[in-house]
């Protein structure tokens, strides 16, 4: 498969009042067409600043990014008219418009033909679940609602990258679930979809490649499997334990999770070394409490990516 972008060496030195800031210390990654690629890191990790860079809205410091052929020095006409992107919690609508009103501004700076553009718009509604509401205000939508509507905006030029920076921020469960059965849809289309996001969950269930960055730099690069299989060397357990003392320790134990279930009933998410089986384990731990129930359970996402950024791998 053909790479749609290719990003090589890439710095961005910020100018702060402390003095300079090297948000992007050299980043390299290529991601294939038609693959959902996850930007995963903690706050300040240089996110925003690479989606800012790969859509154009912002100029490296330094090095090169060529995407679908072109590069963004040199053409970035070319690009915008082929990508486009949702930052999360947009807010910049125009409320006293309905949807199909502003689908409509929007795709006339697109310049959509005039004549597919009121089936475009329809079918665009249609498909993030709006349909029912195109008469509507948009000042009265909701935030899910408001989200929806920013992804149709973002497919009105039937973009062939679409850049989506927390795309489920601030929603509820079941709203940010359909938002990511659009992506899995989009996916299915063919988009390339670069996806920035703080939930282990949604980069688990969407990415082909997900990248980790912290402090500018790209930590680990590979699948969501790999991840999980490659880079972790414990294995993890989960257990509930009615605890004998305040104070616990073990060696060789990594407490991940602790929760109060009741008063000395906790539940725990341990990794240990992979060289202790299951009863060494439970020996150990029994040391401790009551064992009420033990499991060997898998590495999630959010193990690896806790691992990574606090550098322990
Ligand atoms: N315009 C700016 N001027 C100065 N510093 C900036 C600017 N934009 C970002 N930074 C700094 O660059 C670093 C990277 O910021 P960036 O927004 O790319 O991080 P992020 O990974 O997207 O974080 P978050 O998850 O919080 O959105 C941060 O330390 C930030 O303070």
């Amino acid at each position: 498969m053909k790479n749609a972008i290719i990003v090589k060496n890439l710095y961005r030195i910020y100018s702060q009042k402390k003095g300079k800031f090297n948000a992007l210390k050299g980043i390299n990654f290529s991601v294939k067409e038609g693959e959902v690629f996850g930007l995963l890191g903690p706050n300040g990790a240089g996110k925003t600043t690479t989606t800012k860079i790969l859509t154009t809205l912002l100029k490296p410091t330094s090095g090169s990014v060529n995407i679908l052929g072109f590069d963004i020095d040199k053409h970035k006409n070319e690009i915008r008219k082929q990508i486009n992107f949702v930052f999360g919690g947009e807010k910049g609508v125009y409320g006293r418009l309905t949807p199909v009103q502003y689908l409509i501004y929007f795709s006339c700076l697109y310049k959509v033909p005039s004549t597919i553009r009121k089936k475009l718009i329809f079918e665009l509604l249609e498909l993030v679940g709006l349909d029912e509401h195109k008469e509507r205000e948009i000042y009265t939508f909701s935030k899910g609602m408001l989200q929806r509507l920013h992804i149709a905006r973002s497919l009105i030029n039937d973009p062939k990258i679409l850049f989506l920076d927390e795309p489920t921020i601030g929603l509820d469960p079941i709203i940010a679930q359909e938002v990511r059965d659009i992506i899995q849809n989009l996916k299915r289309k063919g988009t390339t979809i670069i996806l920035t996001t703080h939930y282990m969950k949604e980069a688990d269930e969407l990415c082909d490649t997900i990248a980790i960055i912290n402090e500018g730099q790209i930590k680990a690069i590979d699948s969501p499997e790999n991840l999980k299989n490659n880079y972790f060397l414990d294995k993890i357990y989960e257990c509930t334990i009615l605890l004998k003392f305040e104070n616990y320790e073990i060696p060789q134990f990594k407490f991940l999770q602790i929760t109060t279930l009741d008063n000395t009933l906790m539940k725990f998410r341990i990794a240990v070394s992979k060289e202790l089986d299951y009863l060494a384990v439970k020996r150990k731990l029994s040391e401790i409490g009551e064992i009420v129930s033990l499991e060997q359970t898998k590495t999630s996402l959010e193990d690896v990516y806790i691992k990574i950024i606090k550098g322990e791998i």
